[in-house]
């Protein structure tokens, strides 16, 4: 099983965990908004840290998206795999070829 995988169900096991103790319960507990705000959040971090060049920062900072992204997935009900599968579906497609084909 891979990292993100086993996030996945280690995530959909802590939403039902005591906010007390689990930081995904707090978050499943604050809602959508306060998740998808914590995505900007992180995500904004990411970028900030990214132009910094610190790469361990980056690093940091990466890991903290993605996993929020997972939480954020979990919330609304839609599975890795589903993400993954679009991710395939484009595989091979430049995005240059993509983007100019939606302006025709
Ligand atoms: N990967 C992570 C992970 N990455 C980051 N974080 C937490 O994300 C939080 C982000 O930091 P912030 O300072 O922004 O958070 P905060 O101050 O609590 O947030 P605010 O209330 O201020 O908005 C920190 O508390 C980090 O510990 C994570 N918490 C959990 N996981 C994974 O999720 C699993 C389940 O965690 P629990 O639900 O806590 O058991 C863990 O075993 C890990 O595998």
């Amino acid at each position: 099983m891979d990292t993100l995988t086993r996030l996945e169900a280690t995530i959909a096991q802590r939403l039902t965990a005591s906010p007390d103790e689990s930081y995904v319960a707090k978050l499943h507990a604050k809602g959508l908004k306060k998740i998808a705000q914590k995505l900007g959040e992180e995500a904004t971090e990411a970028v900030i840290a990214a132009l910094a060049g610190d790469e361990a920062e980056l690093v940091g900072e990466a890991a903290d998206v993605l996993f929020h992204l997972m939480v954020l997935l979990a919330e609304k009900g839609v599975r890795l795999e589903q993400v993954l599968a679009e991710l395939d579906r484009r595989e091979g497609t430049s995005g240059i070829a993509e983007k100019a084909s939606r302006s025709e």
